[in-house]
Parts: structure tokens; C-alpha cells; sequence
């Protein structure tokens, strides 16, 4: 499909050739199964996918993955006939997911029905025994079915690219009696079809919930795709977009502001690298990562850190709840549609179907100035249209929310725990009440607001809807910053309006806090970074936590790398755990292994004996230490890695601590301390707060999250305490 007819190739002067590199014999083989057929009309076989799977599932060095996809990807790009077709289902199945997040495509396909599938084959007995060395149903199906002599009778037929997507999306959409016995029946024939070893491996996985689990993630693909582009665009002679570290960047920013690999390719293969901030914009209907927030340790220091980029600031309520990105959209002919999307882009309109009807009701209509400031620098289309004018109707918007539990009789907030009862698909009488609190809008009637300033957005904002019932916006009051000479900027805050206690932002903290909320979200309303940045953890939003004043310090979110067993009150339970944080972040210099999970420190604290019971039959268990796991050879503190039990990357526990230490153990955030660049960072007398179901592997904290916090807790200690942020 392509997403942005009219087609035109630019052809402009040559683009900047790409380092070459000399290619290993696994890329040589890549590009000869790749090219080597052509019947089908062009079409890509699985078989090839899945050879690319098992020379990825062979190494853990990250260029050597991104040179076996970026290999793969030149071949789709360049093979004409297989096209996007065979492009895109390639890489949703490269990315694990069967289409766009907020789709929520799940097969709903457990291990029992793959174990049914194989004692028809072999008995559960020796299913069991090989479980017990080898926990992947994948591996084990392989072993057992290559070995059969399958097609004596019936001839396999070759599986193709589109064919499998197709047939895997009808699988995820059966419904209603019987569906297991025509899942079963429907994957035992695509596995007929099968006649490799990694085919029908990686099939089994595929359709498993655990996934591929081969190490190639978002970062990695997209980091291989923009080589592909800028080696494909050259071969062209498309513009280029810079050195490879540019054409990086392009694809990343493209995919953080429309995360579609549909729309990206057709992006890539259609128009060229260059087109792609054009194309792969935000629209209503497909959610982009929010813009997150710094922690900060005190009023003063927020607003320090504020006043030197800006001298209008606002500090809102931060309200604790779930974030909701609501997308409204309505067609020419009148229907509408309303989504609402979590901070991880999942769906969740099922799981408030109550607050489709309060977005619904909450729109007004644009005014003369409104409609001027939508469009004041607005590069978009959208802006030029002539409906935008007095009166206008709002026909699309997107809007940045905090769902919280309410109590719409006494208009108050309830606690984050009354949210989390709700149940994910309300089918019954809801029980739990939710409110929508708006703190910004992004787009509004198809023009894109992330270049204005959160004043203007929010201006917008408050005039194209309507607050009332359970749709309000943000409570929050602002400052002007000014300074006199030689003054300190915190020393003289204007103060306008009056809902702190005491009459200053520390009273706002206060009372936000007597309002259920968790503290203070500040933000710069003008200035040069008041604009809207997806996905980006912004200095100019910053987050103050009652909890983060005074000892106690911040909190890091960290993935469960596996546990070992305890003794005395925790004998036969898992006791401590191994914690890491996320490889690279912004500004990490090691960058590169963003897909990789590094060690941290053991914790132990902070849970209690339920907890540990459920954690050791935990479903994330895996026999062996995944690949993408950087752990000291011999020993996290002290001890053997034999006695781990090892998870594959998925919990995630938010995590207190009293300190940051180096340490040689950690290896997160590895070279912080310049006396010591060896040195990893590690956490003294870490603590689980909570786990954290509602981030995603991406969202976790990592290297450059671990540096900058160590780097203020010694701007802390270099000042002796000082009151400054943490
Ligand atoms: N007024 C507000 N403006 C922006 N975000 C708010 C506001 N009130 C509540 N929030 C919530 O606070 C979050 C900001 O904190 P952060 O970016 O660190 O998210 P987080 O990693 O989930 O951390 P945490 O929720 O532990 O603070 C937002 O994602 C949003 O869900």
C-alpha cells in the first residue's frame, strides 16, 4: 500500500557513498538465499526470515546483528517485485509483533497447544524430559519434526512472506467456539509447510507470547534500516541526509513520532530518507511515545534549572494515575472515532470505554484567534484549510491526559491503587469512576502542535474544549521568574494567582499532595525547548516527588535479570534478585547497545513473602542466561552465576536507593566517574518499590539515566549538601 500518493522520486546530485564494510560469509549467504528465487511474483519466503533469525540467534555482537538485517533489508528494498508486500511482514516479524502496537494483534496462542500439536507426534514424556534441558518449545518442536519424515505424501508448499502474515492475523481474529481446535489445525498446517529446522522454530515462537527472543529489537532494526535506506537512496541517487550517524537519526525520530513500520518502509522505499520528516509525522489514530520528565529534588532547584532556559514557568498537579493519549478523529461524513492509548501506545479504549463519551462531549469550537494561533508557523497542510476559521468544528485532536480514579460526586482523587482494580476489559458495571486531567494538545484538526510552545498548546488547549465532569484540566498555577541584578532567580518568584497554602510554589506542592497527587509536574510555558518532544525524558518538564525530598533520593526502574535462592525465613524462595538497567540513552557514548540489559546490583529489600512465592514460579523464568544479558563473568556480588535463576527481559521493579557507588561488579553506566573509567555504577541499599507493568523494556532506565543521576547526587555532595537537585 502506498501511504503518500502522488509518487515522485527526487533525483538530485549523489548522495555521500556509506562506509563500506567488508562482508562476512553469513551476509554473503543472506543476499544469495535472498535473491536467489523469484517465483511467487517476487515473494519472500519464511524460510529465508528464519535463516536471517538463526544467523542472529548465533551472535551477540550487536554490528554483526545489524549487519545481517541490513543486509536482509537492501535485498527487500531492492527486489521491486517483492516490494512492500514482502517488506513490511518482514519486519513486524523481525520486531516480534505481528502489526502496530496500539493493534493489539496477539494470536492468543499458549504452550499447551503447541505441546498438543507434538504428542500427536511423540509422547508428553519425552516433551517433559526435553522441556527440562531445553525450555523452548520452539527448539523442541524443531528437533522432533525435522527428524520426521513429514511429506511422504503430501508435498509441502513453499511459505511465503504475505501468505504467513496473512494467515497469522486470521489466527489472532478467530473468535467464538471451537477456536482452539482451529488455531491447532491452522498452525499445524503452516508447520506442515515447514521443511528447515529454523522454520519451524521460529514459527513456534513467533506464535508463542514469549516471542523470538534472538536480541534484535526496535533500536537495532531501525538502526539497520537506515543503512539500508541511505545504501538504497544512493543506489538511486536520492538526496542524502548525511553520514550514517544522520540517516540513524532521521529513522529514529520518524519512528518515535509514527511508530508503523507500514508507514516507515513505504516512507523508505517510496520517497528516500529525505522525505521521511514529511511523511512519518504524527496523526490522530496512531499514538507516539509521550514526552517524559527529569526528577528533581527541590523547589529551588527546579526552578533553577528552569530559569535558565526560560522565565515563564508552570507547575501543574502531577496526578497519579495512568497516562492517557487521546486521539479523536472525525470523518467527512460525520463518524467519529475516539482512542485512548497508554504510555506503552497499547489500546486501551476497551478498558475506558466510559471516557470515549466524555471526550466525545468535550469539545468546543475554534475561534478566529484560536485558529490564528493553530496556525502561526505551522508548516502543516492542515493549516491552510479553509475551515479553520470562525466558528470551526474541532474534527481531530490529540491530547495528552493523566487518567485518574475519581470521585465524581465529591470531585476528588482517589489513590493509584483504586485505578489499578479497574479491570482491563470492562464488560460489566464499572465500579471504579475515572477522570481525564489534560496538561496538553499535540495536534488539532490535523495540524501538528509539537512546535509550539506548551504556553500556545495549552492556550488551544483550554479554548477547543470544554472542562467539566470528568474531563478537567490540569490544576496548576504560574511563574514568572525574574531576577535582579546579581539576584539568584529562585530569590524573587512573581507569583500569579494563589493556590499555595503559604503563597509559593512549595505551598502548591503541599497542596497537591493534600490532593491525592504525587507532587509537582514544572515546565518551561516559553523558551526555545518549550516545545512538544516524543519520547524525549526533557530537562524543560521536571518532575518533583514528595518523596524525592529529602533522604531517600530518586527512584530507576530496572528490568529482573534473574534470582538466586534464599535460606532462613526465605529457604525455597528466590531471595535476592539480579537488577539491570537498559543499555545506552541519549548522550551515552556507548550508545550502540541500546538492545542490551546490563548488571546493576542484587536486591532483596522491599518485598514481601508473597511476592518472593509468585516471583519463583515466575512465568519469565528461562533455563539459560539470555544472550542479551551483560553480567560480570564470574560473579555479581561475590558470588558464582551458577546458582541463578535466570528471566528473560520483561519484569520491571521501580527501585529506591540511598546512593549511587562505583563499582566493579556493575556494568551500567560503565566510565561515569572519569578517575575511575572502568568502573561500573552500582546502588547502595536498593529497595523495590513496585512493579512497573505499565513501562515497556524501552522505557526503562538506562546507562545515560544512571550517569545523570550519579552526576547529580555529586552535584549534591560537591556542595555539601546544599539544597540543590538531586
Ligand atoms: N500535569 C502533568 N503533566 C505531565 N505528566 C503528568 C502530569 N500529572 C501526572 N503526570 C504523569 O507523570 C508522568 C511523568 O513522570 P515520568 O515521565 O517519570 O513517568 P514515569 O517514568 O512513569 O515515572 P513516575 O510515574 O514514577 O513519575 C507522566 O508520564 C504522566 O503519566
Amino acid at each position: 500500500m502506498d501511504f503518500f500518493a502522488p509518487r515522485q522520486v527526487k533525483k538530485t546530485k549523489k548522495a555521500k557513498a556509506p562506509v563500506k564494510r567488508k562482508a562476512s560469509e553469513a551476509t554473503v549467504q543472506t543476499t544469495k538465499r535472498m535473491t536467489d528465487h523469484t517465483a511467487n511474483g517476487g515473494d519472500l519466503l519464511w524460510k529465508d526470515l528464519a535463516q536471517l533469525f538463526e544467523d542472529v540467534e548465533s551472535t551477540t555482537k550487536r554490528l554483526e546483528i545489524t549487519a545481517y538485517v541490513r543486509k536482509y533489508l537492501i535485498c527487500g528494498l531492492r527486489n521491486d517485485e517483492a516490494g512492500l508486500r514482502n517488506l513490511q511482514p518482514a519486519v513486524w516479524l523481525m520486531s516480534n509483533r505481528l502489526g502496530p502496537q496500539y493493534e493489539g494483534l496477539e494470536t492468543g496462542v499458549g504452550d499447551s497447544l503447541v505441546k498438543d500439536l507434538l504428542t500427536a507426534i511423540t509422547s508428553p514424556s519425552i516433551i517433559n524430559a526435553k522441556l527440562k534441558s531445553e525450555p523452548d518449545l520452539g527448539s523442541i518442536a524443531a528437533s522432533i519434526l525435522v527428524k520426521q519424515n513429514r511429506h511422504a505424501f503430501s508435498k509441502p508448499k513453499p511459505l511465503y512472506l504475505p501468505q504467513l502474515m496473512a494467515e497469522l492475523h486470521a489466527i489472532c481474529k478467530l473468535d467464538g467456539e471451537g477456536v482452539r481446535k482451529e488455531k491447532r489445525g491452522r498452525i499445524q498446517r503452516l508447520i506442515n509447510n515447514c521443511t528447515t529446522a529454523p522454520e519451524i522454530k521460529f514459527l513456534v515462537r513467533t506464535v508463542l507470547p514469549k516471542g523470538l527472543r534472538i536480541g534484535l529489537k526496535d533500536p537495532t532494526i531501525l538502526t539497520a534500516l537506515s543503512q539500508a535506506a541511505a545504501a538504497f537512496d544512493s543506489k538511486l541517487g536520492r538526496p542524502s541526509v548525511g553520514d550514517e550517524k544522520d540517516a540513524e537519526r532521521v529513522v529514529k525520530a520518524s519512528f518515535a513520532s509514527c511508530p508503523n513500520y507500514d508507514i516507515l518502509l513505504d516512507a523508505v522505499k517510496t520517497h528516500g530518507l529525505a522525505e521521511l520528516p514529511k511523511l512519518c509525522v504524527l496523526r490522530s489514530g496512531i499514538p507516539v511515545n509521550p514526552m517524559l520528565a527529569k526528577p528533581m529534588k527541590s523547589v529551588e532547584s527546579v526552578i533553577t534549572k528552569l530559569a535558565a532556559v526560560t522565565d515563564e514557568i508552570t507547575c501543574e498537579y502531577k496526578y497519579d494515575g495512568e497516562r492517557a493519549q487521546v486521539h479523536f478523529t472525525q470523518d467527512p461524513d460525520g463518524t467519529t472515532a475516539i482512542q485512548i492509548f497508554s504510555r506503552n501506545m497499547e489500546d486501551m479504549s476497551r478498558k475506558y470505554p466510559d471516557l470515549v463519551d466524555v471526550v466525545a462531549g468535550c469539545r468546543a469550537v475554534i475561534s478566529p484567534e484560536i485558529a490564528n494561533l493553530i496556525r502561526n508557523g505551522s508548516m502543516d497542510e492542515a493549516a491552510n484549510d479553509p475551515n479553520l476559521e470562525v466558528g470551526a468544528e474541532v474534527t481531530s485532536f490529540v491530547v495528552d491526559c493523566e487518567a485518574v480514579a475519581y470521585n465524581v460526586a465529591t470531585s476528588s482523587i482517589l489513590p493509584f491503587q483504586t485505578l489499578m482494580s479497574r479491570q482491563k476489559k470492562v464488560t460489566d458495571e464499572i465500579t471504579v469512576d475515572v477522570a481525564l486531567f489534560a496538561f496538553d494538545m499535540i495536534l488539532i484538526n490535523g495540524v501538528r502542535l509539537l512546535d509550539h510552545q506548551l504556553k500556545d498548546r495549552r492556550t488551544i488547549l483550554r479554548s477547543v474544549t470544554t472542562e467539566g465532569g470528568k474531563f478537567r484540566f490540569a490544576i496548576g498555577e504560574d511563574f514568572v521568574i525574574t531576577s535582579e541584578d546579581g539576584a539568584e532567580p529562585t530569590d524573587v518568584i512573581g507569583r500569579i494567582g494563589d493556590l499555595g497554602d503559604d503563597g509559593s510554589a512549595t505551598g502548591l506542592l503541599d497542596a497537591s499532595v493534600k490532593a491525592s497527587c504525587e507532587g509537582l509536574m514544572a515546565k518551561a510555558l516559553t523558551g526555545p525547548g518549550a516545545h512538544y518532544q516524543p519520547s524525549v525524558r526533557s530537562t524543560h518538564w521536571l518532575k518533583l516527588k514528595k518523596d524525592y525530598l529529602g533522604a531517600g533520593g530518586d527512584t530507576l526502574d530496572l528490568v529482573v535479570m534473574g534470582g538466586r535462592y534464599g535460606t532462613g525465613d526465605r529457604a525455597g524462595k528466590l531471595g535476592t534478585f539480579l537488577l539491570g538497567c537498559r543499555g545506552g540513552g541519549v548522550g551515552f557514548e556507548d550508545d550502540d547497545d541500546d538492545d542490551v540489559y546490563k548488571y546493576i546490583t542484587d536486591c532483596g529489600s522491599g518485598l514481601k513473602d508473597e511476592d518472593l512465592i509468585e516471583y519463583s514460579k515466575n512465568e519469565y523464568r528461562v533455563d539459560r542466561k539470555p544472550a542479551e544479558y551483560v553480567v560480570s563473568t564470574q560473579n555479581t556480588a561475590g558470588k558464582r552465576l551458577d546458582d541463578v535463576v535466570w528471566f528473560r527481559p520483561g519484569l520491571i521493579w521501580e527501585i529506591k536507593f540511598a546512593d549511587i557507588t562505583v563499582s566493579p561488579k556493575s556494568k551500567g553506566g560503565v566510565g561515569a566517574d572519569p578517575k575511575k573509567p572502568g568502573l561500573g555504577l552500582s546502588l547502595r541499599f536498593p529497595r523495590c518499590v513496585r512493579r512497573r507493568d505499565d513501562k515497556t523494556l524501552e522505557s526503562i532506565s538506562n546507562d545515560a539515566d544512571m550517569v545523570d543521576a550519579y552526576q547529580r547526587q555529586s552535584v549534591v555532595a560537591n556542595n555539601k549538601g546544599d539544597d540543590d537537585f538531586y
